[in-house]
Order: C-alpha cells, then sequence, then structure tokens
C-alpha cells in the first residue's frame, strides 16, 4: 500500500472554461471528482492548500509548501507527494521545493494546459501520471520531478516553453530524465548530485533582469538601495552585458550586493568566454557570479534560497554557481 499526499495549489488543472471560452476557477475544484484508478494499493491524503493561479504563488507560499511536506514527511508516514500547480510558475515552485527538502521523498509537481470541461483536458491523466510517478521506487532519489504529458523531468532543468500546447515542458540542453509509457514509469538517467540548505523564512528583493541590445543602465540602477538583497541578470549568448551597464554592476558589488548571471539562451550555460568590454572574462573578474545552466527564474529561486538559509560571499558564490548541486 502507498500513501501519497496530495496538494492541490491552483492553476487550469484547477479551473474550467466558461461559455464565452474564459478560463476561471470555479466554486468546486473539478479535481475533487478525481475517483482513483489505483484501488486499493494507494491511499491518497487530498488537502486542498491553496486555490490560486501560478501567476499569483510567491516564495512564501512556496515555504508553506515546504514546510507541509516536511511534516507530512516527519510524522505522517507518507511514499510520496504530488503538487499541481498552474503551469505558469510550476518550475520556479518545483525547484525552490527541491533546493529546500533535504530527505530522498518522491515528490512530483504536474498541472493541465487545458482546463477540466475543455475537448482533450490534460489534467485527469496528468494527475493520474504523477501519482503512478510519486509512487514509483525508482523516483526515491531524483530530486523533485515534474511529469507532464507523459515526459519525467527534473525541477532543475524543466522549463515551460508554450504558451497553449499540451507539449509546454522541456528540458533544454540535457532531455527528460523519464518516460511513462501507458501505467508503467520508466527511469533512464540518474541524478550525480543533489544538495539542499535548510530555512525557515525567505527574503525578499531579489532581482531578476534581462539583457538586450543597448540595454540601459538605469534599469539596473533600481537595484541600487538598501532593500536589494540580490540580482540575477539574463546575459546575452555565453554570458556578455553591453557595457554601458558595467559601472552600475560595479557599484551593486561595492554594495556586497551578489549579481548572478545566466544566459537569455535557451540552451547552453553561461561562462567567462570573450575578453572584449562586458565580456564573460572581464564580469568574471569583477565578481560576478556566473550561475552554469538554469535559466533566470530558476537562477532568481537558487539566489533567494541560498540568502534565506543565510550563505555569504565565496559560499553563496559556490552555492549558486554548481547547477548541480
Ligand atoms: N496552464 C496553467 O496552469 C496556466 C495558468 N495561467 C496558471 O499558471 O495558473
Amino acid at each position: 500500500m502507498k500513501k501519497i499526499l496530495i496538494l492541490h495549489t491552483g492553476g487550469t488543472i484547477a479551473m474550467s472554461e466558461d461559455k464565452n471560452g474564459a478560463v476561471a476557477p470555479g466554486k468546486e475544484n473539478p479535481l475533487n471528482q478525481f475517483k482513483n484508478p489505483f484501488g486499493a494499493d494507494y491511499e491518497l491524503v487530498i488537502e486542498n492548500i491553496f486555490n490560486i493561479p501560478s501567476p499569483h504563488m510567491d516564495p512564501a507560499n512556496m515555504l508553506v509548501l515546504q514546510q507541509r511536506i516536511i511534516k507530512a514527511y516527519e510524522n505522517e508516514n507518507i511514499d510520496g507527494v504530488v503538487i499541481t500547480h498552474g503551469t505558469d510558475t510550476l518550475e520556479e515552485t518545483a525547484y525552490f521545493l527541491d533546493l529546500t527538502i533535504p530527505f530522498k521523498l518522491p515528490i512530483v509537481l504536474t498541472g493541465a494546459m487545458r482546463s477540466a470541461n475543455e475537448i482533450g483536458s490534460d489534467g485527469l491523466y496528468n494527475f493520474k501520471t504523477a501519482i503512478l510517478t510519486a509512487a514509483s521506487p525508482e523516483a526515491k532519489g531524483m530530486g523533485v520531478l515534474v511529469v507532464m504529458n507523459d515526459e519525467i523531468h527534473t525541477a532543475r532543468y524543466v522549463t515551460k516553453t508554450h504558451t497553449t500546447n499540451v507539449a509546454t515542458f522541456r528540458t533544454p540542453t540535457f532531455g527528460p530524465i523519464g518516460l511513462i509509457l501507458r501505467d508503467e514509469v520508466r527511469f533512464f538517467e540518474k541524478l550525480l548530485r543533489h544538495r539542499s540548505v535548510l530555512l525557515d523564512h525567505v527574503v525578499d528583493h531579489v532581482y531578476l533582469f534581462k539583457a538586450y541590445a543597448g540595454m540601459d543602465p538605469e534599469l539596473l540602477e533600481i537595484a541600487l538601495n538598501e532593500q536589494t538583497n540580490g540580482v540575477v541578470i539574463e546575459a546575452l549568448g555565453a554570458g556578455n552585458l553591453p557595457p554601458k551597464v558595467l559601472p552600475v554592476i560595479e557599484k551593486l558589488l561595492a554594495k556586497k550586493i551578489p549579481v548572478v548571471l545566466v544566459s537569455r539562451s535557451f540552451n547552453g550555460i553561461a561562462q567567462d568566454v570573450y575578453a572584449y568590454p562586458g565580456g564573460g572574462v572581464q564580469l568574471k573578474q569583477m565578481g560576478v557570479t556566473f550561475c552554469h545552466g538554469l535559466n533566470g527564474q530558476k537562477a532568481r529561486i537558487k539566489l533567494l534560497v541560498g540568502l534565506s538559509a543565510g550563505l555569504s560571499g565565496d559560499e553563496l558564490a559556490d552555492f549558486v554557481s554548481d547547477a548541480v548541486s
């Protein structure tokens, strides 16, 4: 018998379409109509912990989820957790939990691209396959997982790539680590290393900026204040910035505000390759932290988690830059 804790948080998987085609949460969560297809082999403990669209999700809510899971692991004898979530910020919640849950418990996030009463709705199917994955012995020790459209992805690298297509969740550069084939859960990769940190609160004022041709330095200047805890920049290509923004970055670093760099490219990692003004070599010499392999929103979660866990200086830089931790 497998005991799976189900935490519903909202999102399209919990919404329905009205007669004009507008999608919104109704009075009743359609997931409550889910009939356990697994019989007596599975005990599903279901909680509607939130009912929010995922653009309303924030790190404080992510911490509520993390604490609920830790409590269940310590006191309620569970074998796995499934979280249903809106897809817009699903990857951020998944990665937050990946970085902050210190034990080998299968935790699987899923959602839907089509609401409950739309033709071809993917919600119940994704929910079912997420439960199967959370119950799989092989999911133990794989970190937090995202299951959508018959694919299993790591929280660390998965990202939403399409506004409406049901095949929206992809893992650029590396690919998924498993598949669901009918009702069979098959993993074909292993996690090499996994590092989590302990935290009991989350810091705010960790900003994410995106670089562009002719980037205006005044955009970054808004981070030059006492409240700012950290800055992430999605840089150009292999990790380069327009030279106009360098004086602001110098000022941020002088104030001991960590500045983390990722690439805005969909594939690949940020590295110190180029030695022209604003190139990665100069940025690294200035003290910018390169975060290898994460996208901007994940690097922001990682910086926020590291800061919330009390890391600073070299320790924080090591934590953030090591994308396989
Ligand atoms: N497919 C979805 O779930 C998108 C929705 N806007 C959400 O993230 O809540």
